[in-house]
């Protein structure tokens, strides 16, 4: 407990990450779930002043309710990306407004941090944007991102912007609410895991297992990302999305009721 405090002390700057589960539900976007996102990033920003940054996921989900395309094609999906963007943004924009908060759109693809000069570019916009309480909005590049449609995803994204935007947290917002010692959804006696502190190499090679038809994750890139940051000392929460009352929990009134906690020893 104590060591969990430690944690949410330091916790300045935090970003969220959110995935398409969560936004999308029956070929809609799930507009109350997104409202409640929103709530609970403008009021960690009122009352908590923190700096937060979203990684939303979404866009392709948000564009197959305007448009069917055969979504084996990779093209078709970032054709779908590319219409539902904007239209996630909407939303964003309207929710936000009415916090009287500005919101700005990032589009950033994970090569881009191999890059100084483009890392550099970010970052300086990063700061303006933060210093001038504007939550920036990140999402990958769909459009150029071919392997990131294919093999990558919004988890090793976020932990990505974690690292390189001196993020003091990463927060998983997902459609389960926490990491168990196997998965929920096949054992019914999985035990979540409070506190992660040594993810196995074998866990990492593990199956890609996401639990929703637009999203590329599954548990092993939230894995992946948990450990990329394990290795560089940043924490990473991870708890439902569908409902935020752990992460009310855990980021508003800095209790850890529920929900993991990956963190270096
Ligand atoms: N050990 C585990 N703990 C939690 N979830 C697991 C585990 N193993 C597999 N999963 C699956 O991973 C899913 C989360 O990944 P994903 O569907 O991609 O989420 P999101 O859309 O929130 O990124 C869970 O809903 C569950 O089906
Ligand atoms: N950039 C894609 C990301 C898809 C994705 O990674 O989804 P998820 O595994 O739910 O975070 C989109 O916005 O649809």
């Amino acid at each position: 407990m104590i060591e969990d405090s430690e944690v949410l002390l330091e916790k300045k700057r935090i970003v969220i990450k959110v995935g398409t589960a969560v936004l999308t539900q029956n070929n809609e976007l799930a507009l109350e779930r997104l409202s409640n996102l929103v709530d609970l990033i403008s009021k960690l920003k009122n009352e908590k002043k923190y700096e937060l940054i979203l990684v939303s996921s979404g866009a392709v989900g948000a564009g197959n309710t305007k448009l069917q395309l055969d979504k084996t094609q990779i093209a078709n999906r970032q054709a779908l990306a590319a219409i539902g963007q904007p239209l996630l943004m909407k939303h964003y924009k309207k929710r936000f407004h009415d916090y009287d908060i500005n919101c700005a759109q990032m589009l950033l693809i994970e090569n881009d941090f191999d890059s100084r000069k483009r890392t550099k570019n970010a970052q300086k916009v990063m700061e303006i944007l933060l210093s001038n309480n504007v939550i920036p909005i990140i999402n990958e590049n769909d459009v150029i991102a071919n392997d990131e449609l294919l093999f990558g995803d919004n988890d090793q994204l976020a932990a990505h912007v974690a690292y390189y935007f001196n993020a003091d947290l990463l927060v998983i917002l997902s459609d389960i609410d926490g990491y168990y010692d196997k998965n929920p959804r096949e054992y019914e006696d999985a035990k979540m895991q409070k506190i992660v502190t040594n993810i196995e190499e074998s866990q990492l090679q593990m199956v890609h297992t996401p639990n929703s038809e637009f999203a590329t994750g599954g548990i092993v890139t939230k894995l992946k990302a948990a450990n990329f940051l394990i290795n560089r000392n940043i924490p990473m929460f991870m708890s439902s999305g569908f409902d935020l009352t752990n992460a009310y929990d855990f980021l508003l009134n800095d209790n850890h009721i529920s929900g993991t906690l990956f963190k270096s020893e």
